[in-house]
C-alpha cells in the first residue's frame, strides 16, 4: 500500500470520517486537491457510494468550463455529478461579504441542501496540511479566539451529517505527486498565484522559509491543531455544565445568573459562559459585537463596585444589580438611551440620522461634517452613548468641569434632544467628546483616531 493511502486511511480511521455503506458528497472544485480526492475515494472505497458536487461561482471567465470539465469526468467515470449556477456577486452586494466568504456561504448552502436531498451522510472536501499551516497563521496573525487558532477541524457536524477532511493527512505536495502518479489533470486556479491576497502571500513567500526552518511544519502544525482542538471541546463541555450552574432563569429575550457562582470558576470558563450567552441570545451574532464586549462584560462581572451596566448592540443590556446580586441579560425595548463600544474602525448609525464614523490615525475627511475629534490610545476603548444623570465634561487649563446639562441649556440645545445626543467617554468613564457642542482638553499624543460626526 502506497504511504499516501495508508495516511489518509490510518486519518480516516482515527477521525471516524466514513463508515461502510455511507453516502458521501465530494465537493469537486475541479482543481488538484478535490479531483485527487474524488479520484482516491473512488479507488479505494467502492463501499462508499460517492457522488460529486460543483458549485458554478460564475466568479471567472474559466467558471463554466472549469464546470463542463468536472461533469464530464463524472461522466466518464460514471459518478454521479450535481451542479449549482451560483449568483455569488448577488450576494456580495445584498450582504456586503467579501467574495471568498460569499462563495463558502454559497457552497455550504447548496451542500446543506443536497444533503437533505440526497439523504447522504457525509460532505467531504478536499484542504489539507499545508492548507492547515496557512489558517492557523493567518488567523494568529489577524487575532484569533483559541478556536480559531485551532484551525481547521478534521470532522464537524454539518447540516444532518458531518463535514470530513480526509486530506489535513497528506501535503500539497503529496497530492501533485498523486495527480500525477494517476495522470489526473487538473484545472489551475489562476488567482492562486497572486499575491493580492494575504493567504496566498503567506503560502507563497512565509510557509516556505518557515518550511526551511523545519521540513515537517505540518506535521508541528497538525499536532498542535488536534491537541488544542481536544482542549477547547473540553473546556467547553465544561463551560456548558458551569453555565447550568450559575444560570438563575433563562429566556430567548433574558438571562440572568448569580455574580457569587460566577466567580468561583476560572477565566477560561466565564469567557466561554459569556460565549454561550451571548450565542444563545442572539439569534445571529451581529458583527458589531467583538471580544471588547467580552472583557467588558467580564470586567463588569469582576469589578469591586456592585452593580454597573453594559449597552451591546441590538438593544441588549447587561446589567449588574446590588440589590439582588445577580447579572442580567436581557433586551430592552422601551428605552432611548443607547451605548455602543468603539474599539476599531467603524461606523456607528446614531438618532436623528446622525453618524460617528470612526477611523485608524489622524486624517482628514473629504466630506461636509458637523464636528471631527482626534482621540489617542490611551483613551481606548471609547463609549459613544446617551447622557446619564451627573455627566460632567473637563475644563481646559485645570478650570474644573462643567455638567453636560448645562452645556445643553447654554448651546439651547432643544429637551427632546438632549437624551439622544451623543457623548463620547473615554475607558475610564470620563466624558471627551459632545460632538458639535464641545470637546474636553485633549492629552496631546498622536492620534490613534479620527471621529467624525455627521
Ligand atoms: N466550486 C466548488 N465546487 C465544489 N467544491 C468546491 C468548490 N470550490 C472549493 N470546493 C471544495 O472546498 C475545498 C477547499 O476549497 P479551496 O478554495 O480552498 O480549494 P483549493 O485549495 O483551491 O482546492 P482544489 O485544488 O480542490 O481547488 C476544495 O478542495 C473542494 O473540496
Amino acid at each position: 500500500m502506497s504511504d499516501f493511502r495508508l495516511k489518509v486511511k490510518a486519518y480516516c480511521e482515527k477521525h471516524e470520517m466514513v463508515s461502510s455503506g455511507d453516502k458521501v458528497l465530494i465537493g469537486v472544485s475541479g482543481g488538484p486537491d478535490s479531483l485527487a480526492l474524488l479520484h482516491f475515494f473512488r479507488e479505494n472505497r467502492p463501499d462508499l457510494k460517492v457522488e460529486a458536487v460543483h458549485v458554478d461561482h460564475g466568479l471567472r471567465g474559466s467558471s463554466a468550463a472549469d464546470a463542463a470539465y468536472v461533469k464530464a469526468y463524472c461522466k466518464l467515470h460514471q459518478i454521479p455529478f450535481h451542479l449549482l449556477l451560483a449568483d455569488v456577486k448577488g450576494r456580495m452586494e445584498q450582504t456586503g461579504e467579501g467574495v471568498q466568504e460569499a462563495a463558502r456561504k454559497v457552497r455550504y448552502a447548496y451542500f446543506e441542501e443536497l444533503m437533505e436531498e440526497t439523504g447522504a451522510d457525509v460532505v467531504m472536501i478536499g484542504q489539507h496540511a499545508d492548507d492547515q499551516v496557512e489558517t492557523i497563521l493567518f488567523r494568529l496573525m489577524r487575532g484569533t479566539s483559541m478556536r480559531g487558532a485551532a484551525g481547521i477541524m478534521p470532522v464537524r457536524p454539518f447540516a444532518e451529517g458531518k463535514m470530513v477532511r480526509p486530506f489535513l493527512s497528506v501535503t500539497k505536495s503529496e497530492i501533485e505527486q498523486y495527480c500525477e502518479q494517476h495522470d489526473l489533470e487538473p484545472r489551475r486556479d489562476p488567482t492562486n498565484e497572486s499575491d493580492a491576497y494575504t493567504r496566498n502571500r503567506l503560502r507563497r513567500h512565509v510557509i516556505p522559509l518557515l518550511k526551511k526552518e523545519n521540513p515537517l511544519l505540518h506535521e508541528a502544525f497538525e499536532r498542535f491543531s488536534e491537541e488544542l482542538g481536544e482542549d477547547n471541546a473540553w473546556l467547553e463541555q465544561e463551560a456548558v455544565k458551569a453555565l447550568e450552574d450559575v444560570c438563575v432563569t433563562k429566556s430567548s429575550e433574558r438571562f440572568h445568573l448569580s455574580v457569587e457562582k460566577f466567580r468561583t470558576y476560572g477565566l477560561p470558563l466565564q469567557r466561554r459562559m459569556i460565549h454561550l450567552i451571548l450565542n444563545y441570545l442572539y439569534a445571529k451574532v451581529p458583527t458589531s459585537l467583538s471580544s471588547a464586549h467580552t472583557r467588558a462584560i467580564l470586567d463588569l462581572l469582576k469589578q469591586a463596585h456592585p452593580s454597573g451596566d453594559l449597552h451591546l448592540p441590538e438593544s441588549l443590556t447587561v446589567t449588574r444589580s446590588y440589590q439582588d446580586g445577580y447579572f442580567h441579560f436581557q433586551r430592552k425595548t422601551d428605552d432611548a438611551a443607547y451605548s455602543y463600544l468603539i474599539d476599531k474602525e467603524q461606523l456607528i448609525e446614531l438618532p436623528d440620522r446622525h453618524m460617528l464614523d470612526v477611523q485608524a490615525g489622524e486624517i482628514v475627511p473629504d466630506k461636509p461634517y458637523y464636528d471631527l475629534y482626534y482621540v489617542s490610545e490611551s483613551f481606548m476603548p471609547l463609549t459613544v452613548r446617551s447622557r446619564r444623570d451627573g455627566d460632567k465634561i473637563r475644563l481646559p487649563d485645570g478650570k474644573g468641569s462643567k455638567k453636560i446639562k448645562d452645556v445643553f441649556i447654554e448651546k439651547k440645545v432643544p429637551l427632546s434632544q438632549r437624551n439622544r445626543h451623543p457623548i463620547v467617554t473615554a475607558a475610564d468613564g470620563s466624558v471627551l467628546w459632545i460632538p458639535g457642542l464641545r470637546k474636553a482638553p485633549s492629552d496631546g499624543k498622536p492620534a490613534a483616531y479620527t471621529l467624525i460626526y455627521y
